[in-house]
């Protein structure tokens, strides 16, 4: 006698999974594929200071300012600047030693959701330009502005977890890629990738100071990813950061660029340059925000938010000595 079976065809035993690929259509040109649904809409308790886009998505401040005009942070607002880099890295740190293969890039998010509450701080990207989480993770072929869905990463992954928080009036943004799993370790273009990435803002960093132009960091980034066979992905770049989220300057990564401006005392910004295996084009899924590489190569990005001092730079995402914390470097 047949088993009573659904109309779908599935038998009675197995549960149909009520997650799935939302663009069964598009051409993905690597191996990650968006895995729907997305989670409910994280809120943000009202007691915690938000930005002026948390409830309508966009940024009316950022509208409203002056593209030449580069802010002078002063002592209090500097200080302000170092406590909110200083949560910042801790909530990066929270995330990343969440990170293992099993786990989704939605389960991250609710990690990062709930460390930037307990800290009073909004997470930067929850509804900036209507993005719909909290951080940006970003896998394998994946360049950037990754959104947190069903994806369960895979020993060999390889992840950029792009971490902003807003804190009494000031945001933060830091970023950094790593390795899921130990296998990824044993595959070399994982390695040349990452470690090339971050060595290039090192690189770059090594530059601040009152003086220097804001065009060196992209002969600088450009310089060390060619000697290691990497590609510098031009579309995204580094950005003023305060009490506004992206005023200006723009920094771009690759060499003889034409970007306008010098480091000055007091100028915070961030650096955060993004490196492909193969060609540093990309697509866009039909989401409108992931873009990947368009041949699947893999990406990666390394990202510190910098003040520029009387003498030089202060890192002030950098993890402290008195804090270790995180996964240990390489
Ligand atoms: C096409 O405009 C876009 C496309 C994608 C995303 C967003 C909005 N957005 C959301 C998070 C986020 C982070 C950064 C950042 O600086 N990371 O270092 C920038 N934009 C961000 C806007
Ligand atoms: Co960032
Ligand atoms: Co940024
Ligand atoms: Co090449």
């Amino acid at each position: 006698d047949h088993k009573p079976r659904h109309k779908s065809g599935q038998d009675d035993k197995k549960p149909t999974s009520r997650f799935y690929n939302p663009f069964p259509n598009y051409p993905y040109t690597g191996s990650v594929r968006a895995v729907y649904p997305l989670s409910a809409m994280r809120t943000v308790p009202k007691s915690i200071r938000r930005p002026d886009y948390a409830d309508t998505g966009i940024s009316n401040a950022e509208r409203r300012l002056n593209r030449t005009k580069i802010d002078i942070l002063d002592a209090k607002a500097q200080e302000a600047m170092r406590k909110v880099c200083r949560l910042a890295r801790e909530v990066l740190d929270i995330t990343a030693a969440a990170l293992k293969p099993g786990v989704t890039t939605d389960y991250l998010d609710e990690v990062c959701h709930k460390a930037c509450i307990e800290r009073k701080s909004y997470p930067s990207p929850l509804n900036y330009n209507h993005f719909p989480k909290s951080l940006c993770t970003s896998p394998n072929e994946i360049v950037c502005h990754g959104i947190p869905d069903q994806r369960i990463l895979l020993d060999g992954d390889i992840l950029n977890l792009d971490i902003s928080i807003y804190h009494e009036g000031y945001h933060a943004d830091l970023n950094e890629t790593y390795y899921v799993g130990d296998r990824a370790k044993a595959n070399p273009d994982n390695v040349r990738i990452i470690e090339t990435t971050r060595e290039c803002l090192d690189e770059a960093i090594k530059l601040v100071k009152p003086g220097t132009p804001f065009r060196e960091f992209g002969n600088a980034i450009e310089k060390h990813a060619k000697s290691r066979d990497c590609h510098i992905v031009a579309t995204w770049g580094g950005h003023g950061i305060n009490t506004n989220f992206h005023p200006p300057p723009w920094i771009p990564h690759y060499g003889k660029n034409k970007a306008v401006g010098t480091c000055k005392p007091g100028m915070t910004f961030t650096i955060e340059p993004i490196l492909a295996l193969g060609k540093p084009k990309e697509v866009y899924w039909p989401d409108n925000w992931t873009n990947a590489t368009v041949d699947g190569s893999r990406t990666a990005q390394f990202e510190h938010t910098l003040l520029v001092t009387e003498t030089g730079v202060e890192v002030l995402t950098a993890r402290r000595e008195d804090s270790p914390g995180g996964p240990i470097p390489m």
